[in-house]
């Protein structure tokens, strides 16, 4: 009924990787965090870590990109049991949605429910500077536009139901606790925003930034939204943060090109603050219920 192409990871074989993982180590982990380009410093924090590479774990994807390490990371943060993706999968590294977005539920399976995503993005809000944080509100997904949805193809009820609501995509506890943390640290590059996701791997063109800003979007990338809409349908607590390592470049008359050297250079400047920010916050997740304290 569907094409090949649409094809998810079975509940069998997402449970068979989880159930692989749960036999390698005693982490039932609650927290699940994502790195972002040059953000996979974030995995050190952990300790008492089981280290696992993505090419060791049956089912999953690789990770071809650098800055993306390819590791699974299991250990506790600040006393919570995590784990941790080295390195995500994104559409144009060539996998299918369905596979990039696997991972997520790998994390279900493992018993996570709060996960936190990080990505490195470029600020088409010309009031964003580089380095600023931008805690994620809501999301544009142009792939879906297009119909390359991860949950196109038959669905499965063991994990979510066939039209999830996302409008409540980004949890706005986790929001307010983010802002609050950041208040604590004296951050001051603090912003909230709409992030929006394009295929890539090309950088955007000038008019596709202008269109992009007029659509309402604040942030650019290539990832993010589809592991978000995954972990919505599977009834995962979801927390998002862009860090802007790099303007839009908006004007004919701009000098500037979008290059990941900049995007990984930014990225390793702001690293130990953004670790920071996601470990106090991980702090004060209350695990077991689904709650902030
Ligand atoms: O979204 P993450 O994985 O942080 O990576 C971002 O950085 C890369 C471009 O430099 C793209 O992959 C973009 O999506
Ligand atoms: N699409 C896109 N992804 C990014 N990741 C980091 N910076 C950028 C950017 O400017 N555009």
């Amino acid at each position: 009924m569907f094409p090949e192409s649409t094809k998810s990871y079975s509940y069998e074989e997402c449970k068979a990787t989880a159930d692989w993982l749960l036999a390698q180590g005693p982490v039932r982990p609650q927290v699940g965090i994502v790195c972002g380009s040059g953000l996979g410093g974030l995995a050190e924090m952990l300790k008492d870590q089981l280290v696992i590479n993505y090419s060791d774990i049956p089912n999953f994807p690789q990770s071809t990109v650098h800055g993306h390490a390819g590791k699974l990371v299991f250990g506790t943060l600040k006393g919570k049991p995590c784990v941790c993706m080295q390195g995500r999968f994104h559409l144009y590294e060539g996998y299918p949605i369905q596979k990039i977005t696997m991972p997520i539920r790998v994390f279900k399976l493992l018993g996570v429910e709060t996960v936190l995503l990080t990505n490195a993005a470029g600020g088409l809000n010309q009031d964003y500077n580089v380095g600023d944080m931008m805690v994620i509100k809501d999301h544009i997904n142009i792939p879906g536009f297009a119909g390359n949805n991860p949950l196109v193809g038959r669905n499965d009820e063991r994990f979510g139901v066939r039209f999830p609501c996302v409008s409540d995509a980004y949890d706005r506890d986790l929001q307010e606790l983010a802002l609050e943390v950041a208040d604590e640290l004296g951050f001051s590059f603090m912003q909230k925003g709409v992030y929006c996701v394009l295929g890539g791997p090309s950088f955007e063109t000038i008019a596709e930034c202008r269109m992009l800003r007029t659509l309402g979007a604040d942030a650019v990338g290539m990832s993010t939204a589809h592991e978000v809409i995954v972990a919505r349908h599977c009834g995962l607590r979801v927390f998002a943060l862009s860090l802007i390592t790099n303007k839009s470049v908006m004007d004919y008359d701009s000098e500037k090109k979008a290059n990941h050297e900049e995007v990984l250079e930014t990225a390793e400047l702001r690293a130990a603050q953004l670790e920071k920010l996601i470990a106090n916050m991980v702090s004060r997740i209350e695990t077991g219920n689904n709650n902030t304290q």
